[in-house]
């Protein structure tokens, strides 16, 4: 059987709705679940093969887009919140008990700052935006998949219609260079 790439993936992707303006999101504790309330929609959804996203049990990916971060906020439950990694550039706040991630943060001078990363499927609302590509796929090798599985696994992001990638899709890694070569005071050439 071929492994879970992720749930939302798995059987074809369901389209968001664009109307769709947000809705909360619950850690996996059975009883006193963190909550973190989403005023928008996620932008830029998509799967990451990267070992520090929060992937749900059995799935090689995660599934993970950002909100504006003044559209992010903790409802409940907030003191059982801990940041996994205080050195990552993304200071992802998981739940001490159950280890679900609610939402992560930039806090230094970064192109994507303003950003929360969240992963919409701890929210039982429908409308979220669906995953619009792949990024970090061959980072699952680095996590014990074998390479000899990679073709596998790029043939079925490609079925369900999904680009995959090994960094970030084109139109993100323009953003991060073009924030790199503004902060280097870079004047870019005229068309
Ligand atoms: N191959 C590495 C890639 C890690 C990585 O660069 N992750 C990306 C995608 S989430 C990132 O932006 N990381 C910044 C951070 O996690 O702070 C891994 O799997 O750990
Ligand atoms: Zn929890
Ligand atoms: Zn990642």
């Amino acid at each position: 059987m071929a492994p879970s790439l992720h749930p939302l993936i798995d059987n074809g992707i369901t389209a968001g709705s664009s109307s769709f303006a947000g809705g909360k999101l619950h850690c996996h504790c059975p009883s006193n679940k963190v909550e973190v309330t989403l005023s928008s929609n996620v932008a830029h959804n998509h799967a990451c093969g990267c070992s520090k996203c929060w992937k749900p049990k059995g799935a090689l990916f995660s599934v993970v887009g950002v909100v504006p971060r003044d559209a992010v906020s903790v409802t409940a439950n907030e003191s059982k919140l801990t940041i996994v990694d205080k050195e990552a550039t993304i200071l992802r706040n998981a739940c001490k008990d159950c280890g679900v991630h609610l939402f992560g943060r930039i806090e230094k001078d970064h192109p994507f700052k303003g950003l929360d990363f969240v992963h919409a499927e701890l929210s039982s609302e429908k409308g979220w935006q669906e995953p619009q590509f792949a990024g970090f796929v061959s980072s699952i090798i680095e996590q014990g998949t074998n390479p000899k599985a990679m073709d596998e696994v790029r043939a079925k992001f490609k079925s369900v219609g999904l680009q995959t990638y090994d960094v970030l899709s084109p139109a993100l890694m323009d953003l991060i260079s073009t924030f790199t070569a503004q902060k280097a005071g870079v004047r870019f050439a005229n068309l």
